[in-house]
């Protein structure tokens, strides 16, 4: 396994080779600075022998379809292999729905980025790969993190891109972190990867981000790179920040980030999560509104068993609308502009 990695150094197609498992972890090391674990299929760390005090999880296809994550880390993953970057920070990429990405599917049975924090093993219990795989996936943070002494800054990009273009192309989610100050220097490094809008969560989810955040203290984002497109039709141009600033980070080369301003971000709160509740649930709006469109007081943004679903503030942006989901999912979320954000 090692040779063919080693042959290729793709590890994505390594990774869609197994798409279920491989038959053995396995070691190695590159020159004499940095040991390389794969623990799994889609799963690979990168341990400088000598870090400077970063633990960095980078994800991406927690949602098979979103290739240009994919892409971006992959060439990270060879970058390294290659010696052409070197690991300063402890990394480990995931790649993280194998099947899906084969498929060319957002997932096979069922959404994963709803089975964390343990939701995986909830209701039914482990009864399909991706319920498993979320598990696993859980498992590889808890050990990539856990094995070092504490102090360390742990940091985790789930990296993703959205159904729907977004009137601000590239945005973060910011978890719901109770008692937490949200870190300036984490949206500056956002801000620098061309992610100019945050959204601050205000309850806690089912997402791999939240996960990190809520069990590891974390600094972890859901990130959306952009509107989603099959591999070999994304714009490699429109992600040269972002990889320019996670090669960076993973290399401890500076950063050189700008001061905190909120003037220099677009900084959302979540105001309602709306929920699929009756399977006739349909939206007022085309398919083709964008994300972070706004809508008036009053303006009716869906329908369903008979009532009407409304906009309650003065406006509200919508973002990630979709209702061909289970009932009982999210169909939507809805923004305000965020005040009083603690930010340290
Ligand atoms: O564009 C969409 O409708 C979905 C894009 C996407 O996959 N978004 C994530 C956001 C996760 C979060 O809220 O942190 C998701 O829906 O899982
Ligand atoms: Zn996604």
């Amino acid at each position: 396994m090692l040779q063919t990695l080693m042959e290729s150094k793709d590890f994505l197609a390594f990774t869609l080779d197994n798409p279920n498992n491989i038959s053995e972890a396995f070691s190695f090391a590159i020159s004499d600075h940095t040991n390389v674990h794969v623990w799994d299929t889609g799963v690979i760390v990168f341990e400088p022998k000598i870090d400077l005090g970063k633990d960095v999880v980078l994800s991406s296809a927690v949602h098979g379809n979103e290739t240009a994550p994919i892409e971006i880390c992959n060439r990270l993953i060879k970058e390294l292999l290659d010696e052409k970057i070197v690991a300063k920070q402890r990394t480990m990429f995931l790649i993280g729905n194998p099947a899906a990405i084969h498929n060319g599917t957002r997932f096979v049975e069922e959404n994963m980025n709803r089975l964390f924090n343990g939701a995986h093993s909830k209701g039914q219990g482990l009864i399909n790969k991706e319920r498993i795989r979320a598990k696993n996936l859980e498992q590889y943070v808890d050990r990539f993190y856990t094995s070092q002494t504490d102090g360390r800054h742990r940091i985790h990009h789930d990296l993703h891109t959205a159904i729907r273009a977004s009137k601000h192309e590239k945005f973060a989610i910011y978890p719901y972190r109770p008692g937490r100050a949200y870190s300036a220097e984490q949206m500056m490094f956002l801000g620098a990867c061309g992610v100019d809008t945050i959204l601050f969560h205000h309850e806690p989810t089912t997402t791999f981000s939240y996960f990190s955040s809520e069990n590891y203290q974390a600094d972890a984002f859901t990130v959306e790179l952009g509107k989603v497109r099959p591999f070999g039709q994304n714009d490699m141009t429109r992600f040269i920040a972002t990889h320019e600033m996670l090669s960076r980070l993973i290399s401890a080369k500076p950063l050189e980030l700008d001061s905190f301003s909120e003037e220099k971000l677009n900084l959302y709160q979540v105001c309602r999560v709306i929920n699929k509740s009756y399977e006739d649930f349909e939206f007022t709006f085309a398919n083709d509104v964008e994300n972070f469109r706004s809508f008036p007081k009053g303006f009716v943004l869906a329908k369903e068993g008979g009532s009407e679903i409304k906009v309650e503030h003065e406006q509200e942006a919508i973002v990630f609308p979709i209702s061909n989901i289970p009932v009982g999912q999210r169909a939507v979320l809805t923004l305000i502009p965020a005040v009083n954000i603690n930010v340290q």
